[in-house]
């Protein structure tokens, strides 16, 4: 193909993506409209669809030996231009083409470039990445996923979208195939054992770090909970204060392991909408959202928090190509419909005049607002596959993906702080005292850890040492037989009348030299050879001057031939003896210094890293170690890593535990303050201190009573309480009466102690109002014997935290975390913490289903029968749940969806929360 007919055919591609566009109002959904002009353009154009067929075969030839060619082995892959320079990645996976029947109507011309036929002219597309057929998950992972999820641990958000037609393997390169899950790992799998392994092996505290995951799917513009079996639809909220977009009542659960998070996504993976579609099997019909949550403490009041979400988006076939009609249809217009609304914000987000990117043209796009935005980075794989029956679809694919990489932003870090400063003194002593716990515990870490890693340099500075060394033992051996060589020439010229200060005698201690390193006595080699070397130097210095000596004589000589011209001209033969013996030990001792600079440019070249990593600890001992080795002091560095090893990194860490220490002195010291300000002060404080508790308790039982919603400003109170409540309007219906009633009790009370004092109220109202308040009462007071019990529902999470940590942590994240001890010591039985605590995996799917949704309704119903005690007769028997019911249907009792909710042990995204106050 000439360059020519490459152009045009580049042209045409380039005018077709650019009139491309989707018509939403389309009834068959996605469809692309090309422009009468260009249709005619293209159609115009013969000789390039001509010209294919004779480049086909070409080309054919070239990739079957690129194919060849390019066969690696994964383990050594060297990634030159990782993807991790732009925050949008765009790639292309094709799967291996199983209609064989079917012509090939793609041709992956290289690693970035691939060809299309779409049966009326090829389109070449440029891409961050093609995958082959052959390309393994493992590959996918090690360029998709690592480097992303390298800058994730570092704060940041991140994405992995994949997009394409039905059974193109969006799933497979996901990993979520269902019951494969182990036998399969897709991207997912990899991810997750990528971010155990790094923070399992990392310097953090196993306290300072959690990884959390929330499963949901989106069908026909719904939202479900995978890992809450009710079916219950769920919202999505925007945090007024932060503008965060957050779905109310997702269930995001801690992982302590991969097991468990396998564990949780098969039993998601078992609540999924899958639809019996024309085009595969076990089609999605719904979009599959995977969120990883990665919280790290970095400092006492500091953590980052990272959301990384996976996207198996359903397929983006066109209805009449999957012969869809009735619900199908609806499917598929909305799942055409929302894939245009996120074509749509990927390709506006690099516009940086653009002010108003449309996630709220669709759910997915909402959903994935805070990931999918210019602080995050973007991953995309379009999936598809070679045969010519698709190729319609397929370029759809390659288009679509086109147009998302054509943006350009910088990702931004989470940081959060997630403290403010308590007014109150009380409150501000605990906080310091807290905070001097926290770094007590990070110097105790620190300080073994920062000894062993020294122990463990040095270790490695003394192999690498040795490498040259047992070079030079080599080079001693040929010396040593050398100098054998020597000493008996030297014999054999004894007789001549002139010796040369007796050189030939030196002697090198070869053998013991060769010992000392054989037995890795480095430093005696280094001082023995030091010795013998200063002695050459010496003798050599010594023969230098005789030689010129001689010189000298032989000039006179020949100049002057004196008397004595007989005597001088028998020293000539040692002359030329004193010049092989110069030669000789010059060039001995020239190997050995070679040898010697070597061996200190491998430490300067190969340790440069080991040398950085102990700058880390220590500046100075940095600035020592590059000081020696660029003075190319072989000794002096074996001497300074020797005393690293023994004392020298107690002191580092003494050091780099000192100004933390330094730290807690001041700490401890604005305690004393503080108390002391406090004690001056303490009747006014406490009276001060007692009378706001009063307000805020007596603001959230209104606020309870009324079933308000709360802003941000309002739950908190103001920073010096620590009690955050949110309202349940449903559980909140107090009449006027017993608000007046509660009012008049707070009077009496004057100074509320808190939730038990709440507890105490609402026992004696409920006593008092037993007739008239049945229901309502009963759930709040649920609410605070769940509370006593660990149970943690939206209202007694915070109130259990203000019961632990006084001070007021202050989060703008809604991920909600729960420790493992809130998991192990509440074992209720609901779903998840059953999926988390299952044995045996290899019971079948119905079996599992049915078990959880039996103990489920079991626990429902003890929550009914027992803790709400219902009154049966006026709730007309139909607080029972019938587990055969759908798990993805309605259940019809809101209460017993209450019961439910507030019988699990995690958080839910709609609560404030700090991840590392719960314990
Ligand atoms: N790269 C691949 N290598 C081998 N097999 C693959 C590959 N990609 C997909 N497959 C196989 O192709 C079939 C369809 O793939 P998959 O279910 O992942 O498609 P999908 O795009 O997720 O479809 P849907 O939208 O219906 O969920 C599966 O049997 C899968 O194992």
């Amino acid at each position: 193909m000439n360059r020519q007919n490459k152009f045009n055919l580049q042209n045409q591609q380039q005018q077709f993506q650019q009139n491309w566009r989707y018509n939403e109002s389309d009834e068959e959904g996605m469809y692309y409209e090309e422009q009468q002009n260009d249709i005619e353009f293209e159609r115009q154009s013969p000789l390039a669809y001509n010209n294919y067929n004779t480049f086909n075969n070409q080309q054919q030839n070239l990739t079957n030996q690129f194919e060849n060619q390019n066969q690696y082995d994964e383990e050594s892959l060297i990634i030159e231009n990782p993807l991790d320079q732009t925050p949008i990645q765009v790639m292309i996976r094709v799967r291996p083409q199983f209609n064989i029947d079917s012509q090939s109507a793609l041709k992956i011309v290289d690693n970035n470039t691939i060809y299309i036929n779409n049966n009326e002219n090829v389109h070449s597309f440029k891409y961050s990445r093609v995958f082959k057929p052959s390309d393994s998950q493992e590959t996918i992972f090690k360029y998709v996923c690592e480097p992303i999820l390298q800058h994730a641990i570092q704060g940041y958000n991140a994405s992995f979208l994949v997009y394409g037609q039905t059974g193109t393997g969006k799933t497979h390169t996901m990993g979520l195939h269902q019951n494969n899950l182990l036998e399969e790992p897709g991207m997912i799998q990899h991810s997750l054992k990528f971010l155990f392994d790094h923070f399992n092996n990392s310097q953090l505290n196993p306290e300072d770090w959690s990884i959390s995951l929330n499963f949901m799917q989106i069908y026909i513009e719904e939202i479900f909970d995978l890992l809450n079996p009710n079916g219950q639809k769920l919202q999505i909220r925007e945090d007024s204060e932060s503008n965060e977009v957050y779905v109310q009542d997702l269930i995001t659960v801690p992982i302590k392991n991969i097991d468990q998070a396998i564990k949780l996504i098969e039993a998601g993976l078992n609540q999924r909408m899958l639809g019996p579609q024309n085009m595969n099997q076990y089609s999605s019909r719904s979009h599959t959202i995977l969120n990883v949550y990665v919280n790290q403490r970095i400092s006492y009041s500091e953590y980052i928090v990272s959301n990384i979400a996976f996207v198996d988006l359903a397929g983006s076939e066109r209805i009449k190509k999957s012969n869809s009609t009735g619900i199908r249809m609806e499917e598929a217009k909305k799942i055409n419909s929302s894939l245009s609304a996120l074509s749509n914000v990927i390709s506006l987000l690099g516009n940086s005049n653009q002010q108003y990117i449309p996630y709220r043209d669709s759910k997915l796009t909402r959903i994935l607002q805070n990931c999918l935005n210019s602080q995050s980075k973007i991953s995309i794989i379009g999936t598809v596959e070679p045969s010519e029956d698709n190729s319609f679809e397929t370029y759809s694919t390659l288009l679509f993906a086109s147009r998302c990489q054509d943006i350009q932003f910088l990702p931004q870090q989470n940081l959060q702080n997630i403290f403010t400063m308590n007014s109150d003194p009380q409150e501000e002593i605990q906080n310091l005292k807290d905070q001097i716990k926290y770094y007590q515990s990070k110097i105790k870490k620190m300080s073994s850890s920062i000894s062993s890693d020294g122990t463990k340099f040095a270790k490695q500075i003394i192999e690498t040492l040795k490498k040259p060394f047992t070079k030079l033992g080599r080079n001693l051996k040929q010396a040593q037989k050398m100098n054998e060589q020597l000493h008996s020439q030297m014999k054999n010229k004894k007789n001549t009348s002139y010796e040369p200060i007796g050189l030939y005698q030196a002697k090198i201690p070869f053998e013991e030299m060769m010992q000392m390193i054989s037995d890795g006595k480095e430093q005696e080699f280094l001082n023995l050879f030091e010795q013998t070397f200063e002695d050459i130097f010496q003798k050599y210095g010594q023969i230098s001057l005789e030689l010129e000596k001689l010189k000298e004589v032989n000039l006179a000589n020949q100049n002057q031939k004196t008397d004595d011209h007989q005597q001088l001209t028998s020293s000539r033969p040692n002359t030329k003896l004193a010049t092989e013996l110069i030669e000789y030990y010059s060039g001995f001792s020239q190997t050995l210094l070679k040898q010697l600079l070597e061996s200190e440019q491998i430490v300067d070249t190969n340790d440069r890293d080991l040398l950085e990593k102990i700058g880390e600890f220590n500046q100075q001992t940095q600035l020592k170690l590059k000081d020696i080795v660029k003075k190319h002091n072989i000794k002096e560095l074996i001497q300074y890593v020797d005393t690293l090893n023994e004392t020298n990194y107690e002191k580092i860490a003494k050091s780099e535990s000192y100004r933390v220490k330094q730290l807690v002195l001041q700490l401890k010291k604005k305690i004393e303050d503080t108390a002391q300000k406090n004690n001056d002060k303490s009747n006014t404080n406490i009276k001060d201190f007692l009378e706001k508790q009063r307000l805020i308790n007596e603001k959230k039982f209104m606020i309870k009573q009324s079933g308000t919603p709360l802003n941000n400003s309002q739950i908190i109170g103001d920073n010096s309480s620590s009690m955050s409540l949110r309202s349940n309007s449903s559980s909140n219906n107090l009449t006027q009466q017993q608000q007046q009633q509660q009012q008049q009790q707070n009077q009496v009370n004057n100074i509320p102690k808190g939730p038990s004092n709440l507890k105490q109220m609402m026992n004696d109202l409920n006593q008092k109002n037993k007739q008239q308040t049945s229901n309502s009462v009963n759930e709040n007071q649920e609410n605070f014997s769940s509370q006593q019990e660990g149970c943690y529902n939206s209202n007694n999470i915070n109130n259990s935290q203000s019961k632990k940590q006084s001070s007021t942590p202050i989060h703008i994240q809604r991920v909600k975390i729960l420790s493992e001890d809130q998991i192990e010591k509440n074992p209720q039985n609901n779903f998840v913490t059953n999926k988390l605590t299952e044995q045996n995996t290899n019971i079948t799917k119905t079996e599992k289903q049915n078990i959880s949704e039996k103990k489920i309704v079991q626990q429902a119903n003890q929550n009914l029968n027992k803790e709400m005690q219902f009154d049966r007769s006026s709730s007309s028997g139909s607080n029972k749940i019938d587990y055969n019911t759908n798990s993805l249907s309605p259940i019809p009792q809101e209460q017993q969806l209450n019961s439910q909710l507030k019988s699990c042990n995690f958080y839910k995204k709609n609560q404030k929360y700090s991840p590392f106050t719960d314990n």
